[in-house]
């Protein structure tokens, strides 16, 4: 929904060239981000070049630019490099599970399940911590990552 509202507002500009663009991103701003990820660190700022961003390339597939809406905020300079990551956290989104790796999740021998539940955890707490899985060949690490995406993408 929010990403077809977003999709809506671009295609609002292009044709209705409308009145007042400020209000319309003012009223439209909070449904057009309710998908974005918002971790600890994700702050106002993020959240609203990252909207301008979207909707720049929607403008754009109709060679049209931010700037030639006046009164829509403009992007702060190199933000579209910062989006890389949230590319690749999409990219990831995409790759299909498996019903195997869905089963992972159940199967996971004790120090699978503590790591597991310890990095769970904190990503559902929102607390931007980095783990650093380790261990001789086969003892399970690829396994865990399998149901790490299982997990996550069914959420
Ligand atoms: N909890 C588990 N239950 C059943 N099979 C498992 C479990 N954990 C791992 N395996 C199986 O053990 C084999 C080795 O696991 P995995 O590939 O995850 O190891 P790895 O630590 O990533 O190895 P490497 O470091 O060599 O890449 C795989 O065939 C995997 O399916």
């Amino acid at each position: 929904m929010p990403k077809a509202l977003r999709r809506l507002f671009a295609t609002i500009l292009i044709y209705t060239n409308p009145y007042d663009v400020r209000k319309l991103w003012d009223d439209s701003f909070n449904a057009m981000v309710e998908d974005y990820p918002r971790a600890s660190d994700t702050n106002n700022v993020f959240i609203k070049n990252k909207l301008l961003n979207d909707i720049s390339k929607l403008l754009e597939q109709h060679n049209k630019k931010l700037k030639e809406f006046a009164g829509l905020p403009q992007m702060i300079e190199g933000f579209e490099e910062l989006t890389t990551i949230s590319i690749m956290i999409e990219d990831e989104l995409t790759i299909p599970v498996s019903n195997e790796d869905i089963t992972c999740i159940k199967m996971l021998n004790t120090g699978q399940l503590e790591a597991f539940n310890t990095i769970k955890r904190s990503i559902v707490e929102k607390e931007s911590r980095t783990f650093f899985v380790d261990g001789p060949g086969g003892i399970g690490k690829t396994y865990l990552y399998l149901a790490f995406l299982a997990y996550f993408t069914e959420q």
